[in-house]
């Protein structure tokens, strides 16, 4: 089977080549390297290619012939999409429907797309239902949700059939060490808290510490890159086996605060860094937790790497010996 992989030189992308590349998928991953690390790709042939170029995805669909495409190339900072939303509207919705459009020219129709838990907003029930009321509070979020009310609409006009992946907060790294989170600039909690015991960054800030949570600050639920590529493992196997559309939040269902994280990364490095307390960031919900019975039921995903822990400890093997 073949599969095109959009943003497959990506954190979350690359893992996922990884996992199909170990099933023997054939794989061809576009990204345009803006983010991404062409070492990232460790499966598979990449093509650098914007996906804002028509002709150039007509290419790869004339050339590649895929069987369903995964859907990871965006722009992600929340912060950034406050600022500028044109670049989110143009590089998640319009460059995500000139994809869809040439999926439909070339007859593809099995689509695995990165959607988001900011597509809830601030949510009024907590663990978050999939069946939640949508309303994202920055251009990020509304980006995404834009193209799953696109992707409802594609099923009953032309039937493709999608899954949608809502994931909560990706973080840890590969195992043995091969591939794992460079962004730059880096925005994302964990990541930030390693370069601080690293010795890379003075301090690290907590951003609120007056949320309405036990100690303060801020709940996310924190999943292992490899357990959400696992979740996309079963959604290409269910689509392949002729499933119909559906959308999957993806955590664990229970949730740390940015507190519990520093506590956590102090006892994995071994290391007493520097913490300070800052104002609240702003677009920032107080809780996110997902409920993914949904996913544990239908897809059967069982997680592996549940544990705090072992995430940051993957995280900071990757942050000490990083090969990108
Ligand atoms: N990191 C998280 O916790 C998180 C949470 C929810 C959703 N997501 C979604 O998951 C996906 C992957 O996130 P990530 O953390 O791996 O981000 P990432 O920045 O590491 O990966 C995105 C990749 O897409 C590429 N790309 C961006 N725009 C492109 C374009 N126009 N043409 C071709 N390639 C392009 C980048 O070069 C990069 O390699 C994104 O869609 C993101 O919105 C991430
Ligand atoms: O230096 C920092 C960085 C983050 N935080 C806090 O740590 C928590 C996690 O922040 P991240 O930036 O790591 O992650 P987000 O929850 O903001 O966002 C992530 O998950 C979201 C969905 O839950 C979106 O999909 C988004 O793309 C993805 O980056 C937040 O409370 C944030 O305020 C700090 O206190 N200090």
């Amino acid at each position: 089977m073949k599969v095109l992989i959009t943003g497959g030189a990506g954190y979350i992308g690359s893992h996922i080549v990884k996992v199909l590349g170990e099933k023997k998928y054939e794989i061809l991953v576009i990204d345009n390297l803006s983010k991404g690390h062409k070492e990232a790709v460790i499966y598979g042939d990449l093509v650098v290619i914007d996906l804002k170029n028509k002709t150039a995805l007509e290419d790869i669909f004339k050339r590649f012939k895929p069987d369903a495409v995964m859907h990871f190339a965006a722009s992600i900072e929340v912060g950034e999409s406050v600022k500028k939303p044109l670049k989110y509207y143009q590089n998640n919705t319009a460059n995500t429907l000139n994809l869809l459009e040439t999926m439909l020219e070339y007859g593809v129709n099995k689509f695995i797309f990165s959607s988001t838990a900011a597509v809830y907003g601030t949510p009024v029930k907590v663990p978050i239902p999939e069946d939640h009321p949508i309303n994202p509070i920055n251009p990020y979020g509304q980006s995404k949700s834009f193209i799953e009310k696109v992707l409802q609409d594609l099923d009953r006009s032309s039937g493709l059939k999608y899954i949608s992946l809502r994931y909560f907060n990706a973080a840890g790294a590969d195992p043995e060490g091969r591939i794992g989170e460079s962004h730059d600039p880096e925005t994302h909690l964990i990541p930030l808290i390693l370069k601080t015991a690293k010795g890379e960054r003075e301090s690290i800030k907590i951003f609120g510490t007056d949320y309405p949570t036990p100690d303060g600050t801020c709940i996310r639920d924190y999943i292992h890159v490899d357990d959400l590529a696992d979740a996309h493992l079963l959604a290409l196997e269910y689509l392949l086996n002729g499933g119909e559309s559906e959308v999957f939040n993806c955590g664990y269902g229970h949730g740390y605060s940015v507190r519990e994280v520093i506590n956590t990364a102090k006892k994995v490095t071994d290391i007493d860094f520097k913490v300070e307390e800052a104002d609240r960031r702003p677009g920032d919900p107080p809780v996110l937790v997902a409920d993914s019975t949904k996913l544990k039921q239908k897809l059967n995903w069982i997680p592996q790497f549940d544990d705090l822990e072992y995430i940051i400890q993957t995280a900071w093997n990757w942050e000490l010996n990083k090969k990108f």
